[in-house]
């Protein structure tokens, strides 16, 4: 009889242990990320959400454990290896790329997915290096229309609203056509306007890609909307897992994540 092999999960995390000097920062955190599916990372301030995500963007070494791209160790990867891999991620924070507009950040994204004409052919402005750019910008302005950025594409990010900026740093990640997508609170500092635009691109982004999503938020309304799956962490560890309004109704989860019990919050 043949059998065959279930294709490997997008994202599988084993026994993540991060260190920073003496504090535990991650401490054998085991998940994975599923094809089609939107899985949230919540957590306290501090609860290492963001740890773990550097680990699989390689901006941060894991101390031990393993990383899996479907299927391949990504652990001794350079970052933009794992960004060739399929790996896209957004900030906290849009004024990393502040100095840059929105098509100058996409075209990164592009250049950093596929150079397809060599450093040369690109300084002498040569036919393959050209036509390579204006696919590349074709790509980025497809990006930005889909998560609905309506700004001028040629105004700095660090002199747009910053909901616009934070579209435009989705829209990079978009535009490197990722394989996976890890969004690290993509609402933080928006209002509640902002904050349902970023809802609606995220599932027009998940639409129109399909890819799996690992996002990192504190607003519970926007972790409801998205979310299959959702998983708590709590001083480095895995507390719970699953449905986000299931684990609400947890009192251990409600007491790490509210500071109060579900019968406290209600009362
Ligand atoms: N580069 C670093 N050097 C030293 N300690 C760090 C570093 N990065 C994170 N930490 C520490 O590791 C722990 C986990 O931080 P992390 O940023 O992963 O938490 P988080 O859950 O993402 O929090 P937040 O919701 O505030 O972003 C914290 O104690 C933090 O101070």
């Amino acid at each position: 009889m043949i059998t065959t092999e279930p294709p490997p999960d997008p994202l599988r995390i084993t026994d993540l242990e991060v260190r920073f000097g003496g504090i535990r920062a991650v401490q054998g955190v085991s998940l994975t990320l599923r094809r089609d599916e939107v899985l949230g990372l919540l957590g306290q301030n501090g609860a290492g959400k963001t740890t773990v995500v550097n680990c699989v963007s390689r901006s941060v070494d894991a101390s031990s454990g393993r990383i899996e791209l479907f299927g391949r160790d990504i652990r001794r990867m350079k970052p933009f290896q794992v960004t060739r891999a399929g790996v896209s991620r957004t900030y906290q924070t849009a004024a990393v790329f502040g100095a840059l507009t929105a098509l100058q950040v996409g075209m990164l994204a592009r250049d950093a997915h596929d150079r397809r004409a060599t450093a040369v052919e690109y300084a002498l402005r040569l036919p393959r290096a050209r036509r390579h750019e204006r696919q590349a910008r074709a790509s980025v302005t497809q990006a930005l229309e889909l998560v609905g950025f309506s700004a001028p594409v040629n105004r700095r990010l660090g002199e747009l609203t910053y909901g616009q900026a934070k579209l435009a740093d989705l829209a990079r990640a978009v535009a490197g056509e990722p394989r996976i997508l890890l969004l690290d609170e993509p609402a933080s500092g928006l209002s509640v306007r902002e904050r349902d635009q970023m809802a609606e691109a995220i599932q027009r982004v998940r639409r129109e890609l399909g890819v799996p999503v690992l996002i990192i938020e504190h607003d519970m309304e926007l972790m409801q909307r998205l979310c299959d799956r959702t998983i708590v962490m709590d001083t480095g560890r895995i507390l719970a897992e699953g449905r986000l309004d299931e684990l609400l109704t947890r009192p251990d989860v409600a007491v790490s994540l509210l500071g109060v019990t579900p019968q406290e919050a209600a009362g």
